[in-house]
């Protein structure tokens, strides 16, 4: 492996420096340019062991991305191509107080390490050997394409966190980041919310307004829940779509509209076009990338580390200190399947952390009910639910009959299946449901995606 040395050379070229795939074993006191566009930020802690010096290299320049990194522990960041002169004088800061004996340059070829900037900037906690590792690098992808996305998971998954991390780390990062909620708003007000309306176009309108797809003007337009969106406001959203144009309600003049989509669902929507609920020639217009955010309960590993990143918010947030758990509590959160995931999972610890009287959360600090209970009594079960409804409702969950009733229906029909040796007519005619509909509700039972 071929090293540059740094020799105080004022004709230091930076096209000589050694190119490394890999950290190479001995690096003490090098100064080391991390590629981070490709390498990603991962190799810090390793770096900083042995007193080198890590300076980012990016091609980057998001507002607020150098005092991250430097945040992060590197020394400085250097914009691609690199400025030699920038380089020279830091390598002249640095010899004044640290023996500096080598320059390496670590780079990767691959690009996917962009999903590894999502996370970085937009603080998202997984696992990176884990499941969200496949999410983060199809959002590194998509961030390059300039095509609508939809990301699909159950309620609290964290869709509007990659949304958001997707548009950061897009060209369109510079541009407005406008979302709504289509099912928090009555239909007959999105239609004005998101297309806008002159003076006089209803009553009420005294004025005139642009819409929500005029402000996503260079930028991004989020729709969370677009399941929900009215089918007479289907049609209207695709025209968009295609013409890039849009006419304010009470107007015919049309207005350009420069925007990516960027939406998110917790329903089914091939089921949903099915149903005729949800218009087909929309679906794939914008699910042209679609991206699957997996449940809580299928990424465990995870759990460890959000949990210590929401308890570090929390403490910040309300003062309270605290400076750990127990291995119970630990074991308590893990054996819980978490319906109402990452979302959910804040608020069980926030009311932890409240109704903790010292400064390590205990087992019984956290109200929720586990899965390991003994006793099977339909009573109990009733008892179970009955806890179940009332924790969602408290934590502010939507969806609520729909993602027990889904649970429930699925829990029975998985234990007969299984119970009746994976016979399809026995199953069904034991539980008394058609064999299709059994069928149909063994294949969406990998993806247990609330519908309705
Ligand atoms: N990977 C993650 N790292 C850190 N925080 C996360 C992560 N995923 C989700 N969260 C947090 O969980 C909460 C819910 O996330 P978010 O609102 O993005 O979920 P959602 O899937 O859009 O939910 P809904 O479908 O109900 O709108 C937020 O407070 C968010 O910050």
């Amino acid at each position: 492996m071929e090293k540059l040395l740094y020799t105080k050379d004022p004709s230091l070229r930076v096209e000589g420096f050694q190119k490394v795939e890999e950290l190479p074993e001995e690096l003490e006191k090098a100064v080391v340019l991390v590629d981070i566009d490709t390498v990603g930020v991962s190799s810090l802690p390793d770096l900083k062991e042995g007193g080198n010096i890590p300076v980012a290299i990016t091609s980057k320049s998001i507002p607020g991305y150098t005092i991250k990194l430097v945040s992060l522990g590197f020394y400085d960041v250097l914009r691609k191509p690199i400025d030699e002169e920038r380089l020279r004088r830091i390598l002249q800061r640095l010899d004044g107080s640290q023996k500096v004996q080598r320059i390496i340059y670590i780079h990767r070829q691959e690009e996917e390490i962009s999903g590894e900037l999502c996370k970085e900037l937009c603080s998202i906690v997984g696992n990176p050997e884990g499941k969200m590792r496949e999410v983060l690098l199809r959002v590194g992808k998509a961030a390059s394409l300039d095509v609508p996305v939809l990301f699909v998971g159950e309620t609290g998954v964290g869709k509007e966190v990659f949304a958001k991390a997707l548009w950061k780390t897009s060209r369109r990062w510079n541009g407005p980041f406008v979302a709504i909620n289509c099912s928090a708003v009555p239909s007959e007000l999105l239609e004005a919310e998101l297309f806008g309306y002159e003076k006089g176009a209803f009553t009420g309108a005294i004025s005139s307004k642009e819409g929500l797809i005029e402000s996503a003007k260079g930028g991004v337009l989020f729709l969370d829940e677009i399941g929900d969106l009215p089918l007479h406001l289907q049609p209207k959203l695709l025209r968009v779509l295609q013409e890039k144009k849009v006419r304010r309600l009470g107007s015919t003049k049309e207005i350009h509209c420069d925007f990516r989509l960027i939406s998110a669902t917790n329903k089914d929507l091939k089921r949903l076009v099915k149903e005729g609920k949800f218009r087909e020639d929309l679906y794939y217009r914008i699910s042209t990338v679609e991206i699957y955010i997996p449940p809580l309960r299928e990424r465990k590993d995870d759990i460890p580390l959000l949990v210590d990143c929401i308890l570090q918010n929390i403490s910040r947030e309300t003062g309270k200190r605290i400076v750990g758990y127990t291995e119970g509590f630990l074991k308590k959160v893990l054996s819980y399947n978490w319906p109402g995931n990452v979302r959910e999972l804040e608020n069980a610890l926030t009311r932890a952390v409240s109704s903790c009287s010292g400064v390590v959360l205990q087992e019984e600090d956290l109200d929720i009910v586990t899965q390991d209970y003994e006793d099977y009594s339909l009573e109990s079960l009733e008892d179970a639910l009955r806890r179940e409804v009332r924790r969602l409702i408290e934590g502010g969950e939507r969806n609520i009959y729909y993602t027990l009733m889904d649970r429930l229906s699925k829990a029975i029909v998985r234990e007969a299946f299984s119970l009746l040796k994976g016979n399809y007519s026995k199953t069904a005619r034991t539980l008394g449901i058609n064999r299709l509909t059994l069928k149909k509700m063994l294949q969406e039972g990998a993806r247990c995606v609330p519908r309705v």
